[in-house]
């Protein structure tokens, strides 16, 4: 390994996550992270080196170059987050990330501009010769007939993939004067209309109209060789071809023979099948081929386009590393801007109820224990309308599991709490509930277990958000309001004078500190019920819960469970 590829020695006593950097990733970003984790940023990593270190790591940051294989993937061991400052996730294998519950997140939008802009850079370069006049000219020449070009405007531009860069390229030639037809099958008719941009089937019916033609896809099986001998064969002989997209969705080869043949007129390149392109390859024929305008896949790099992706990502890894949940994953499902906002405080809250739910109910087997165990998680409210519930979802497994794991739930994420639950054999079944008629909360959250048959079996948690706080609202069978954070004491007694006297003396004694109390009374229908069926309640029951500062020791609960009318204590820390 290189020395200079070596993590700092410093980074194997510290305890602080690791964020490994390979690439030129902007500042901007790199300073959200720096006060909380470790950042490494060797240079020329290797991918030997990179297998070597990666188990080290929490978080890896990337740009086109960096390859995550299955391999990298199977050798990581903390391994949160790989995220890709930039679009194209192409370097990545996503589906062993997946596997190996390892977010990949990208920046979607933060480059854009650039890569559009960079596109119509090519085209200029192309139809006027830029390039080539100012290489002769450097070397002396003053060749004016040689470099006569072609006006872009009043030609027709041909654009494959109509996404976020095809469609401001789109708007781009549009400013230029072109004419815009474009294919992709996804594309929305209405959009590409109001663009002005015709839409076509097939590429039958865009190769032969084009000056120019440009592809913005995604490198995928489907976009592989996407043009290649037959589909240059049906272009124009004076057209010229750009790729800002990736090397490989024009076959070089065939671009190759293309150019060679004169049957098409030439070609401006960003991106290559081998990134520098290997000696001796077609890229690099390509490159240096007369009619070929090449740059070194520069569509990203400029100063603002590398600002977005690093703020963008890095917020993300931020996110990821702290417990959250990222604005843009690949490999999960995607979560709008509208809904993740909504969501977001009920993460919180409902990990917090997880994480109540094993603490409060564990121990007092058969119902406390979690493995095995089945959830019914119910959204009542505005909440029920948002069908994408996942980070929910996650957010409980990442609870319920956070008392009782080595990692602390910190390795519970959107891509792995299906895996995780299932491993641990708990079953979460999500009910969106639309009737709240008699709800008094915006939205209302609800996590129950038990048969559902026996009441005294059901074990209830709910809970509710208002304003930038989260309030638990039941427990149990008892109505309440408090915050669920730092450490609760939670005891279950028969509400008679004095109690509260009592428990407080005993924490007194111990230099326990109350912060807050909240009494929790039985709710008036189930009292009702209870007298109904004759269950013996021995007075009202109540649950008083305690917010506190010190230990509880085993000394503590004892004594607190030998006092008189106390009939459960449990300890939760959050
Ligand atoms: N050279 C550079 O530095 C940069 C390159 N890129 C590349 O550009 C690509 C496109 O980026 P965005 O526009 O942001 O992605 P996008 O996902 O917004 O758009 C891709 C479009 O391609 C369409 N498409 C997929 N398969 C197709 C097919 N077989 N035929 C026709 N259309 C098809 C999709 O429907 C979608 O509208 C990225 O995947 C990345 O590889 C992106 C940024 C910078
Ligand atoms: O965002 C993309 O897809 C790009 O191709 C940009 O690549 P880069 O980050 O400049 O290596």
């Amino acid at each position: 390994m290189a020395p200079s590829a070596l993590p700092p020695q410093d980074s194997i006593i510290s305890n602080r996550p690791k964020v490994l950097i390979p690439e030129k990733v902007s500042p901007d970003g790199l300073a959200l992270l720096s006060s909380s984790f470790e950042i490494h940023q060797p240079k020329n990593l290797s991918a030997q080196d990179l297998l070597a270190i990666i188990p080290d790591y929490d978080a890896l940051i990337i740009r086109s170059e960096t390859k995550v294989t299955v391999e990298v993937l199977a050798a990581a061991k903390r391994l949160k987050v790989v995220a890709r400052a930039g679009v194209g996730v192409d370097n990545i294998n996503v589906e062993a990330a997946t596997q190996h519950g390892v977010i990949v997140v990208n920046s979607p939008s933060g480059n854009i501009v650039a890569a559009a802009e960079h596109t119509i850079a090519l085209l200029m370069s192309v139809a006027r010769n830029v390039p080539g006049g100012d290489r002769s000219l450097r070397s002396g020449g003053w060749e004016r007939s040689k470099f006569v070009g072609t006006e872009v405007g009043g030609k027709t531009l041909g654009i494959i993939g109509l996404g976020k860069v095809g469609l401001k390229v789109a708007r781009m030639g549009i400013g230029l004067g072109m004419k815009v037809v474009a294919l992709d099958p996804y594309a929305s008719p209405k959009i590409a209309a109001a663009a002005s941009v015709e839409l076509v089937n097939d590429l039958q019916s865009l190769l032969p109209l084009v000056d120019f033609l440009t592809i913005h896809t995604p490198l995928i099986a489907s976009t592989l060789d996407l043009v290649s001998g037959p589909e240059l064969a049906q272009m124009k002989k004076t057209a010229k071809v750009l790729n800002v997209a990736r090397g490989g969705v024009y076959n070089e080869a065939a671009l190759l023979d293309a150019l060679d043949a004169g049957t098409i007129a030439g070609a401006g390149l960003d991106v290559f099948t081998s990134e520098p392109p290997a000696p001796g390859s077609t890229a690099e024929a390509l490159c240096r081929h007369p009619k070929v305008v090449a740059t070194p896949h520069l569509g990203a790099s400029t100063v603002e386009a590398q600002e977005n992706v690093s703020i963008d990502v890095c917020n993300q890894v931020l996110a990821i590393l702290s417990g959250g949940v990222p604005t843009s994953a690949v490999n999960a499902p995607l979560i709008l801007p509208e809904e993740y906002r909504k969501l977001q405080p009920f993460v919180g809250l409902v990990e917090k109820m997880g994480s109540i739910y094993t603490q409060h109910y564990s121990g007092k087997s058969p119902q406390g224990a979690v493995g095995g165990k089945k959830f019914d998680l119910i959204y009542e409210g505005e909440l029920a309308s948002i069908r994408n519930t996942r980070p929910l979802f996650a957010a409980l497994v990442k609870g319920i599991t956070s008392s009782i794991s080595d990692s602390g739930g910190r390795d519970v994420n959107i891509v792995n709490a299906n895996l995780i639950a299932k491993e641990k054999g708990i079953v979460i079944n999500e009910t969106h509930t639309s009737d709240s008629s008699d709800l008094v909360y915006a939205s209302l959250v609800t996590l129950r277990t038990g048969s559902g048959e026996d009441e005294q079996d059901e074990q209830v948690i709910s809970g509710y958000v208002s304003g930038k706080s989260i309030y638990i609202s039941k427990l149990d069978k008892f109505n309440t309001s408090f915050v669920p954070e730092g450490t609760l004491l939670i005891l279950h007694n028969y509400d008679e004078p004095g109690k509260i006297g009592g428990v407080g003396s005993i924490l007194g004694k111990h230099g326990i500190n109350i912060k807050f109390m909240s009494v929790a009374a039985l709710d008036s229908d189930r009292r009702q019920e209870d007298k109904i069926s004759g269950i013996e309640t021995k007075g009202n029951e109540a649950l008083m819960i305690l917010g506190i500062e010190g230990t509880v020791d085993r000394e503590v609960e004892s004594e607190l469970r030998r006092e008189q009318g106390i009939l459960d204590v449990s300890i939760v820390r959050l």
